[in-house]
């Protein structure tokens, strides 16, 4: 007997189809079963607010999740970094697949680098993560920008510069890539000068709890690397009581000495938005193989963080 198909549950971005299908196809590949899409449209997509005052965390991602409640849908894939840090108990992140490019990347006219900005320029980005950070390089290299906020999908963003009313935009360049775009970059910004989202790059692939076979099946896809990394960063972002749209950066990368993985580093950033403060710290452990351990890694990254002022810089965080 066949089993019917299995229901993806998608956003209708071109972002979210992008992911959708490439998950859809390798979900195909383990399991031998039909994925059918199943396009549901969040509150994230109508909204014309600005996000920040929609409240950030999770207006992507609440619809999937209501659908998956609803049983409607039988998994959901979102972006990591969309997820907030508090996970439901009835519902399983059974897999996160290898990330991709973590960093942000600027698009901007006649080909710059952020380096190569003329005086004034307006860059666009509403997210107080990148304006921190860019203001914060600004100031440090005599540059004056001017981070204007901006809203919509990459095609959207993208094409405040290519109209002229923008001198260049910030954005992942994992979004770039999934869509297609990613030869429009005219600068990949060092994770040095700009700390990308808490699981920037990575996928969560998300199912109803009590579906275990489901759950299991899924988890084949599953990168033991990435999950340890981004749990890292999120949960240096859970202990900085901070959300989704707070100017908290973050990353986890494995130090290797030649072949042979040594270590997990986490690196941490909070800023005000105009770049006057940052709190850039650094940590290294041994390769979490639980959790628990990677869980553990990032609450201390935050514990230094906080000791060093960090809660102070969050004052306009979540808005
Ligand atoms: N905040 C929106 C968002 N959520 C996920 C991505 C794509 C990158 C990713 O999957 O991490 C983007 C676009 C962007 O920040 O440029």
């Amino acid at each position: 007997m066949t089993e019917r198909a299995l229901r993806l549950g998608t956003r209708r971005s071109k972002l979210a189809m992008a992911q959708s299908g490439q998950v859809a196809e390798a979900v195909q590949q383990v399991t031998g079963r039909t994925v059918e899409l199943v396009e549901i449209t969040t509150y994230g997509d109508t909204s014309r607010e600005h996000l920040a005052q929609i409240g950030g965390t999770g207006v992507f991602v609440a619809a999937l999740r209501d659908a998956l409640a609803r049983d409607e849908v039988d998994f959901a894939v979102h972006s990591l970094k969309d997820l907030p840090t508090a996970q439901p108990d009835e519902l399983t992140l059974a897999a996160v697949p290898v990330r991709e490019d973590p960093r942000d990347i600027m698009v901007a006219r006649d080909g710059m680098t952020f380096p190569e900005l003329p005086e004034g320029a307006r860059v666009g980005t509403g997210s107080p993560r990148r304006m921190a950070q860019l203001n914060a390089y600004a100031r440090s290299h005599g540059m004056t920008i001017e981070t204007v906020p901006i809203r919509g999908n990459i095609d959207t963003r993208i094409g405040y510069v290519h109209k002229g009313e923008l001198d260049a935009v910030v954005l992942a360049a994992a979004g770039l890539s999934r869509v297609g775009r990613i030869d429009e970059v005219t600068d990949f910004l060092s994770v040095d000068t700009v700390l990308p989202a808490p699981g920037q790059g990575a996928l969560a692939i998300e199912c109803a709890a009590h579906n275990a076979s489901l759950a299991a099946a899924l988890a084949e896809l599953d990168d033991p690397y990435t999950r340890a990394a981004v749990t890292a960063e999120r949960s240096l972002l859970a202990a900085l009581e901070a959300g989704c749209s707070a100017p908290v950066g973050a990353l986890a990368d494995l130090l290797a000495d030649g072949q042979i993985v040594k270590e997990m580093r986490l690196r941490g950033v909070v800023g005000t938005t105009d770049g006057s403060t940052l709190v850039q710290l650094s940590t290294t452990g041994p390769v979490p193989k639980t959790e628990t351990q990677a869980m553990a890694l990032g609450r201390e990254l935050a514990a230094e963080m906080l000791a060093k002022g960090a809660a102070g810089l969050m004052g306009e965080r979540a808005l």
